[in-house]
């Protein structure tokens, strides 16, 4: 896109449909007279006299916890200079929009017209009841300096200067990757630091702090190196002021091992990146223009790393990665100050997080097949969903330790999953399926390993402690595939057609043809089956050298199906298998049946069905309250659909009272209960919340899950299929990784529930 569109867009994205990028949106009730006169006079009065009484309770009956001002007064705007505090709006409404969509912290923008540090500490002071937290923003150097540290020390509420110590955490975590990716030795390296701003002085002290030696670094301002023998040096500047006989920045690149640009952009030439040290670590920094281009950088030095301040090549070593998750730490724990200590638990968090292998979204969102830790991936990426339980409990924990939270967490478990919910971090039903597999975790083949994405979702399920994956398919590629992701678990790996499985293949062979003799099936052609991948992954299961299956992912759903209905015996009691969806729909999870299997069940088949789904549901450790759907309303229609959903009901209300099943209704009803209590109050269903549909047939079942997906966008697990004795699992033709994931943990705890079962 050319440059003049590029700003155009921008101009458009800010101005259109609104102004402007955040609002305020209320938390309450609004609706009725009885709402306002709560909201407002003379409810308000109560929390008023509350909080008059003890200003902790603001905590209590306020948002003051939860709300952070991002204040500026314009002086430094990105590295746009002293634009002024109008022009600083849209970046501090930029702060304020990420600090919520990554953190859930609500934000005012405050852009102050004061130039002066004692006015602007004054105006600052003077807000500050308002707020959980201050987030200093674009000010310049020197007076952030003495800014932030007197607003510190007069205020109880964390305040962090964030172009000072949000940079200086998150470049530290990438310098300190990057220094363990080139093998350089951290108390050795040569560092240039361009720019002596609030940034610059920041990142580098706490460089100090992680190794590296004060006489390694060279400073630079506007006017060059700064020296020793330079006259009026700020204290900051003099802090980093080397007596070494160097005047330019040119001369100062010479050798170095990293350069830091805090600066300005386009001030570092391909001449000087060629006259680094082998192995350049390189962190153009300024905003919105690096101090070298990206592709130029690149261009210029094969063995570089290169990182920028921007979002549109890799390595963004830029605050947004910090700020929100600092802050939602702090928050939740009350600290009193941002220290030394949550700053240096933030840089560790950051940094191993990189090596931690990146959930598929990530890759999604940033188009890339494969982000794993090395050169082009020295930082975590902000979308990466982690961040949010990864970094706010290390920040929180320093905290604690540290003295200075007022309300420290005890149940962490619990904390974590409270910032799961914030973030929208998958749903609770998901995580909690998660965390029973994790409880017992189980030996899961993977049929179709073969396959990147299968390979992945494996590797997940290794690392998230959920299973034990076994590995089938060609074993070459899977070999290589491993490689390539960065999956070093220790894992079986079975290739089903080669010599080495031989006996194992005439060992299930045998097993299958002694039940299927009388089908047709020759011994040997009951060996050559077991050639094919599902028939021996299938084996593994029935034979208890595996615990559970899932395959699927490269083939139709009915091919996949018949080998596994050849295999493995239904459940007990189950004539017919069928097959549930579980919905993550806006409005809560929903399970569906039977969406794949029976194409137009009979009333007993629909008992059946009602009982599986009922076992399903309870698998997620929710109480089923099933609908039966249909176009009518109990008896309303006379219709063959209608006659055999009443027959089924009544058959469940006479022999199993205690399962709480109604129909034939429709889906409006079921799923409002306000609806359902004024029409059917004689319902099982009323006064509960259905969470279960089972459908008269399939087209409207699988129609309605499909349906969900796409326009509802609910994330869905399943098809499920209910009924086999053995905890085998069939994916969609093409499902996504995390699909995928979902589906395995599924199966842990189908194998869990079986072996309970059973003993
Ligand atoms: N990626 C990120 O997350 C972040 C990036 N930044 C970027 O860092 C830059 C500085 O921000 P900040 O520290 O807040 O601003 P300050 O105004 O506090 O500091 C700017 C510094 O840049 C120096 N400078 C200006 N021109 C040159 C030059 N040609 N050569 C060397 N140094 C020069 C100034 O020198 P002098 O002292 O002589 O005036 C000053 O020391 C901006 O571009 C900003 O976008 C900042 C924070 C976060
Ligand atoms: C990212 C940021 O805060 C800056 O460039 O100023
Ligand atoms: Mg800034």
């Amino acid at each position: 896109m050319s440059n003049s569109r590029k700003r155009h867009e921008a101009l458009v994205y800010h101005a259109k449909p609104k102004p402007g990028k955040i609002a305020v949106v209320p938390t309450k009730k609004y609706a009725t007279q009885h709402d306002l006169a709560l909201a407002y006079s003379p409810g308000v009065a109560e929390p008023c006299l509350e909080i008059a009484k003890d200003k902790n309770n603001a905590y209590k009956y306020t948002s003051k916890g939860n709300l952070v001002a991002v204040i500026s007064n314009g002086t430094a705007v990105l590295g746009l200079g002293d634009i002024g505090p109008e022009a600083s709006k849209p970046v501090m409404e930029g702060k304020g929009l990420l600090f919520k969509i990554f953190a859930d912290i609500d934000v005012f923008d405050i852009e102050v017209d004061a130039t002066d540090v004692d006015k602007f500490i004054e105006t600052v002071k003077a807000i500050a009841p308002t707020f959980g937290g201050i987030n200093l923003e674009d000010i310049k150097a020197p007076e952030a300096f003495e800014i932030e540290r007197r607003l510190k020390e007069e205020l109880n509420i964390p305040v962090m200067h964030d172009d000072q110590h949000g940079t200086a955490i998150i470049s530290a975590a990438a310098l300190k990757n990057a220094i363990e990716i080139t093998e350089k030795d951290i108390s050795k390296v040569k560092i240039v630091v361009n720019g002596a701003g609030a940034a610059a002085i920041s990142c580098t002290r706490l460089y100090l702090e992680l190794g590296v030696e004060r006489e390694n670094v060279i400073m630079c301002d506007s006017k060059g190196v700064i020296r020793k023998d330079r006259d009026n040096l700020t204290s900051q500047k003099a802090e980093f002021a080397t007596d070494i006989d160097l005047n330019s920045l040119e001369e100062a690149m010479i050798n170095a091992d990293v350069f830091i640009g805090l600066s300005l952009g386009d001030v570092v030439t391909p001449e000087m990146l060629l006259s680094m040290a082998k192995d350049p670590i390189v962190f153009a920094m300024a905003n919105p223009v690096p101090e070298i281009n990206y592709d130029l950088a690149i261009a210029t030095r094969k063995d570089i790393i290169m990182a920028t301040g921007r979002s549109d090549h890799p390595n963004q070593v830029n605050n947004v990665l910090g700020f929100p998750f600092i802050f939602r730490g702090a928050l939740d724990v009350r600290a009193t100050k941002i220290n030394e200590e949550m700053k240096m638990a933030a840089v560790y968090a950051l940094a191993d997080l990189a090596k931690k292998t990146v959930p598929e979204q990530v890759n999604i969102v940033y188009d890339e097949i494969n982000l794993t830790f090395g050169r082009e991936y020295i930082i975590p990426k902000p979308f990466d969903p982690r961040l949010i339980y990864e970094i706010p409990p290390a920040i929180a924990k320093a905290a604690i330790e540290s003295g200075v939270a007022l309300e420290p967490i005890e149940d962490w478990d619990n904390y974590r999953e409270r910032l799961m919910e914030r973030s929208g971090s998958g749903s609770k039903e998901i995580r909690l399926l998660h965390n029973r597999a994790k409880s017992n975790p189980k030996r899961v083949v993977f049929a179709e390993a073969d396959h990147l994405d299968v390979l992945k979702a494996a590797q997940r399920v290794y690392e998230e402690k959920l299973g034990t994956p076994i590995l089938l398919g060609r074993k070459d590629v899977i070999l290589a595939l491993k490689e390539e992701i960065g999956f070093d678990g220790n894992v079986p790996i079975f290739d089903p057609k080669t010599d080495e499985e031989t006996e194992r293949r005439n060992r299930f062979g045998e097993i299958y043809w002694k039940n299927r003799q009388r089908k047709g099936r020759t011994l040997s052609e009951a060996k050559k089956l077991m050639r094919e991948r599902n028939y021996f992954a299938a084996m593994m299961v029935n034979v208890g050298e595996a615990d559970a299956l899932i395959t699927g992912y490269s083939r139709p759903y009915p091919t996949v199906v018949k080998p596994i209905l050849e295999l493995i015996e239904k459940d007990r009691g189950v004539t017919k298998i069928a097959a549930s969806n579980l919905m993550l729909t806006k409005q809560g999870p929903l399970f569906l049946a039977d969406t794949t299997i029976n194409v137009n069940p009979t009333a007993k088949d629909l008992v059946k069905i009602t009982q599986m789904t009922a076992a399903f549901v309870k698998m997620f450790g929710m109480k089923p309250n099933i609908a039966m759907v249909s176009f009518s309303n109990f008896g309303s229609s006379n219709t063959e659909t209608s006659k055999k959903i009443s027959e089924a009901i009544s058959y469940l209300h006479r022999h199993f009272p205690e399962t709480v099943v109604d129909g034939e209704i429709q889906a409006d009803f079921a799923l409002n209960p306000e609806m359902l209590a004024k029409e059917f109050p004689f319902s099982k269903l009323n006064g509960k919340k259905v969470n279960a549909l089972v459908f008269p047939n399939l087209e409207s079942a699988n129609i309605t899950y499909k349906l969900l997906k796409q326009v509802d966008e609910a994330e869905s697990v399943g098809p499920v299929i209910l009924g086999l004795s053995k905890p085998i699992h069939i994916l969609q033709l093409g499902s996504s990784v995390d699909e995928m994931v979902n589906m395995a943990a599924l199966a842990v705890v189908d194998a869990q529930e079986k072996e309970k079962r059973n003993k």
